[in-house]
């Protein structure tokens, strides 16, 4: 039987490249590019039929931030499919980031280095701002859309005798006191990106806890540090140009830095090929990179709870009942 495979935020970076790896894996499955913006997603179709002629190729257009958009892409994928064998969770934004000078430079000559170039743990802070949801969009795009996604396409993803694989594109940046409950959409802070991946680590986890006997499996991957738009976002561009060596350099130390989007696609086109009942929900996925150029997947456990990831999924269906009644 054909696999159905959506992909969010397929049009650029690790999504465009896990497209391209899951083509060359599997030739006959249909992939769906589920974009925000059309003429994008007319480009990586194209891009992706170039290398693969006969590829079947659909476009969904998804905006993963608003509430609406969600609502009918998830009509339109009951409408055009019987069913959904893999949802890839991977469109997300870093908006305004800034980088902590200070706490690089201490962290360059501190035994931290290793460990602050693989999770840029208290590193980066971001400019969130409220979107025509009145959510914040960072943990609207990041996190809820996500989940709205799911929620809506559940009987499609839960069919009597199949399972069905939820891959969310989380971090090594997404740390837990960076989140808190009494805040889940981190108004208050200045790490909602660090936040909303913390967040879509426990969102995994509960999941698994309620929709594991539906035959609907949750994992959560980190691609490691890898340059695309996001990443390109973070610095001046002339900027990344002159650390570019130092970067690689880096690589040498930290097998964390992927660089490239097919490096980093490595876990996300792993999970692919993996049964979803012999994955651990309490681990993280992480593509890695050897110095060498080698690719491959390690799970790492997360630093996750039972009770906080139960108390976030209630907060989250609290939360779809509010938006879907003042839509
Ligand atoms: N790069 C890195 O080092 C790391 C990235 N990640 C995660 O990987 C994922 C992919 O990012 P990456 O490839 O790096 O960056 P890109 O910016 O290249 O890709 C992000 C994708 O998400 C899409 N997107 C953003 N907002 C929305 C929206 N509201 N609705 C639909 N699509 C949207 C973008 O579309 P558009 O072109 O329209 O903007 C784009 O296709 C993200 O979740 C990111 O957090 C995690 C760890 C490390
Ligand atoms: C190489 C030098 C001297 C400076 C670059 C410093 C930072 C810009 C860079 C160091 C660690 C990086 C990093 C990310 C972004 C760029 C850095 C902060 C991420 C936060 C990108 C997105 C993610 O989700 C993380 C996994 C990355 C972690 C490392």
């Amino acid at each position: 039987m054909e696999r159905i495979v959506i992909v969010t935020g397929a049009n650029s970076g690790i999504g465009l490249a896990l497209c391209e790896r899951l083509l060359t894996q599997d030739s006959a499955l249909r992939l769906c590019l589920a974009c925000r913006n059309m003429q994008r997603a007319e480009a990586a179709r194209s891009a992706l039929l170039t290398s693969h002629p006969s590829a079947h190729v659909d476009l969904l257009h998804l905006d993963v931030g608003s509430v609406r958009s969600v609502l009918s892409a998830a009509q339109e994928v009951q409408a055009r499919y019987s069913k959904v064998d893999y949802l890839y969770l991977n469109a997300g934004i870093m908006p305004n980031p800034q980088v902590d000078l200070k706490t690089l430079f201490k962290g360059l000559f501190s035994r931290n280095v290793v460990h602050m170039f693989a999770t840029a743990e208290g590193l980066l802070t971001q400019q969130d701002r409220v979107n025509s949801d009145g959510l914040q969009e960072v943990f609207a795009t990041n996190l809820f859309g996500h989940f709205l996604l799911i929620r809506e396409l559940e009987p499609m993803l839960c069919q009597a005798d199949l399972t069905s694989s939820v891959i969310w594109t989380s971090s090594s940046n997404a740390c837990r006191s960076a989140f808190s409950l009494e805040d889940i959409q981190h108004k208050d802070g200045k790490e909602p990106y660090s936040s909303s991946k913390y967040a879509s680590d426990l969102i995994s986890l509960a999941l698994n806890r309620h929709m594991n006997s539906q035959g609907l499996y949750s994992s959560v991957v980190c691609p490691g540090m890898v340059m695309t738009n996001l990443t390109y976002g973070i610095l001046p561009h002339f900027f990344w140009t002159l650390i570019m060596p130092i970067m690689w350099l880096i690589r040498l130390f930290t097998n964390t830095f992927t660089i490239t989007p097919y490096n980093g696609a490595e876990a996300l086109h792993w999970l692919f090929l993996q049964k979803p009942q012999c994955l651990d929900p309490r681990s993280k996925y992480h593509s890695l990179t050897s110095g060498f150029g080698k690719n491959y997947t390690q799970p790492q456990k997360m630093d996750i709870d039972d009770s906080l990831s139960e108390e976030l999924y209630s907060a989250l269906i609290e939360l779809e009942k509010e938006v879907k009644r003042k839509l």
